[in-house]
């Protein structure tokens, strides 16, 4: 079937394309790597300050001993918590810096945000809690509605403890409880503690000169300034009116920000270091009788099937058919047709072939929204598919047919310099009158880096120096040394998912459920032992894909990190090989089968 945008009848010179991609990396390898982002932290923390609340919120601290406290009040602290409920578990704590529950759909507010994956299997809990989605791929104020909602749902408020952040988290050997102290003045003394600090909670700014220098408006995506643009992240940004902006990046946010700043802005430079391939969206209103007659259990299996299909996993029907699934349903078509065990075409080749049809299909694409043939060349990307996160719009690509949207292409090499005035970038300076860095997170930055406080586990041991020569985990969710304590989103040695709400909640019931066996049968601490964590290093290693050569001909992005994928470990590298469906079997039959071999109860 043709879509409109050439899917078939694609041709193209492999090997062309393969030295125009390494060239395209070499232009955007850098010598400080990831080194070149500064982390809004220190003396760069008013960049993180929270817009959306009052200032001068106070509250008596608590003094309270709990069974179990959740760190972080986002998707994943909601699923652990709502599983919690649903497990019966009643004597509880949510601590969340934020002035509400929604985590990444609490702080990201700006114009256009949306999310890429199907609502209908992201947005977590909906068969239980009601929520209809309007549109297939929702806005961010829905799914940050539905947070609330899901807050509301399971008397979650109640447990909250909002615009709070932890200070000390110390195991206290003696009274067997994790021992947490609080910016508010808080003390809990908590049985179990989950953390569940997100993936995109660490903002990354710029590390170019002059970033302090602007004289104008500057923020980053993540903290939205309405006051300054008029308007909301439907539109309405009626402030921007012949003001001149600049946009700086063009990954997932920036995507959904130039076509609303666009409408509004009287000019709008959108500042571009590497184009990114932008997939089609093809969003749609839902259908509410389709979805109200869904049997129960409809969500669950709806999201395995999509994890099914973008993991390569056969299936033999596709209910979400939408385009993140096209690469490897194509990879599982070329395998049907030409791989044969012991002959000459081996799975990658097969899955260069899909990539590089994927990505001339991408390319085409932008040859043809754009008018200009010379701006389409400098919007066409030029690297694997799955060298940065898929992108999806159908807005971005024709915003550049627009007088007043100027593409500043810097070939690879980034924007210079920040001034008093705007931006340097080619050697030229841009005036402008605002500056929205869309320069993204630290995604995945282990858990002892996300939240700024230290974990002391049995004797003070600290998870960096457990983690000091290698990485050891059980599953990714529990450390020896750190009774009683789990990580909900672990990646590192654990697993992820485009669908990230996914493998949030395998992640969380497999907590609640470890920590509910606990609190049964009045155990005081459960801790894996380090020969557990040697057999999951061994299982980890065993069923390792090596990434390293894919990773090393990627153009530079977070999951190479910034190039660097030899030397460090990523977000992607680490997880468990043998995918997010296989993991999820493998921890629940550890639960029925293992988990006395491989814990330390007392
Ligand atoms: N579900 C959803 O719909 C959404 C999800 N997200 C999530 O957030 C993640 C982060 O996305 P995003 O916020 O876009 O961040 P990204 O890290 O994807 O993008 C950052 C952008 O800033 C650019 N950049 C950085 N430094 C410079 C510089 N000195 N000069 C010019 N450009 C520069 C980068 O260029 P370069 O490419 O060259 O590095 C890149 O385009 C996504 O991967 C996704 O997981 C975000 C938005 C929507």
């Amino acid at each position: 079937m043709m879509d409109g945008v050439g899917r078939e009848n694609v041709s193209y010179d492999p090997v062309a394309l393969r030295k125009k991609y390494l060239e395209e990396r070499d232009k955007r390898l850098k010598k400080e790597k990831d080194g070149q982002y500064i982390e809004a932290a220190g003396d760069y923390e008013d960049f993180v300050a929270d817009p959306y609340v009052e200032p001068g919120f106070t509250r008596e601290p608590i003094i309270e001993d709990v069974d179990l406290l959740i760190v972080g009040g986002g998707l994943g602290g909601l699923q652990t918590a709502a599983e919690a409920v649903k497990r019966g578990v009643t004597s509880f704590k949510i601590v969340e810096q934020a002035g509400d529950f929604g985590g990444t759909w609490y702080w990201n507010r700006y114009p256009g945000v949306r999310c890429d994956i199907e609502a209908y299997i992201y947005m977590p809990l909906i068969e239980e809690v009601g929520t209809v989605p309007t549109e297939r791929y929702a806005v961010g104020s829905e799914i940050f509605e539905h947070a609330k909602a899901i807050g509301r749902h399971f008397g979650l408020y109640e447990h909250a403890l909002f615009q709070t952040k932890i200070e000390t988290m110390a195991w206290d050997e003696d009274a067997a409880r994790w021992i947490v102290s609080t910016d508010r003045g808080d003390t809990i003394r908590a049985r179990f503690v989950s953390i569940s600090q997100g993936p995109l909670a660490k903002v990354k700014l710029p590390g170019i000169p002059g970033i302090r220098a602007f004289k104008g408006k500057m923020f980053h995506s993540a903290r939205w300034d309405y006051g300054y643009t008029g308007g909301d992240a439907q539109g309405g940004l009626t402030k921007l009116t012949g003001k001149k902006v600049g946009v700086l990046g063009t990954g997932a946010t920036a995507v959904q920000i130039v076509p609303k700043v666009s409408e509004y802005a009287g000019e709008l430079y959108v500042f571009q270091r590497t184009p990114s391939a932008i997939d089609i969206r093809n969003n749609s209103k839902t259908d509410v009788a389709w979805l109200k007659s869904q049997p129960s259990g409809w969500q669950r299996k709806r999201m395995e099937n999509f994890l099914s299909i973008v993991t390569g996993v056969p299936v033999s029907e596709n209910l979400v058919n939408d385009h993140w699934g096209d690469l490897w349903l194509r990879f599982g078509e070329l395998m049907h047709a030409h791989f044969k065990p012991g002959g000459d075409v081996s799975p990658e080749t097969l899955m260069q072939q899909a990539d590089f049809e994927k990505m001339e299909q991408m390319r085409a694409r932008v040859a043809s929204e754009i008018r200009n043939p010379e701006l389409a060349e400098k919007l066409k990307p030029w690297y694997n598919f799955l060298c940065k996160r898929p992108l999806y719009s159908d807005e971005f690509l024709p915003v550049f047919n627009r007088d007043n949207v100027i593409l500043v292409d810097t070939d690879g090499r980034g924007v210079e310099r920040i001034t008093e005035k705007g931006i340097i970038a080619n050697g030229r300076e841009y005036e402008l009158d605002l500056i929205v860095l869309a320069t993204g997170f630290d995604v995945g930055a282990p858990p002892h880096k996300v939240g700024e406080y230290e974990v002391l586990g049995r004797n003070g041991l600290t998870m960096e120096q457990k983690w000091s020569n290698d990485l050891r985990t059980v599953h990714g969710t529990q450390l020896n040394g750190f009774p009683n304590f789990h990580i909900v989103g672990g990646t590192a040695q654990g697993t992820t998912a485009f669908n990230f709400t996914h493998t949030l909640q395998m992640q969380a019931e497999h907590a609640i459920a470890i920590i509910n066996y606990c609190l049964d049968r009045g155990i005081k601490t459960m801790e894996v032992t380090p020969e557990a964590e040697e057999r999951w290093h061994g299982i980890i290693e065993a069923k390792h894909v090596d990434h390293q050569k894919f990773y090393e001909e990627c153009t530079p992005g977070f999951l190479n990190n910034e190039g660097n994928f030899k030397e460090k470990p990523t977000y992607i590298g680490g997880t468990y090989g043998g995918g997010p469906l296989e993991y999820e079997q493998l921890i629940a039959r550890w639960r029925d089968e293992d988990m006395m071999r491989d814990t330390i109860i007392t």
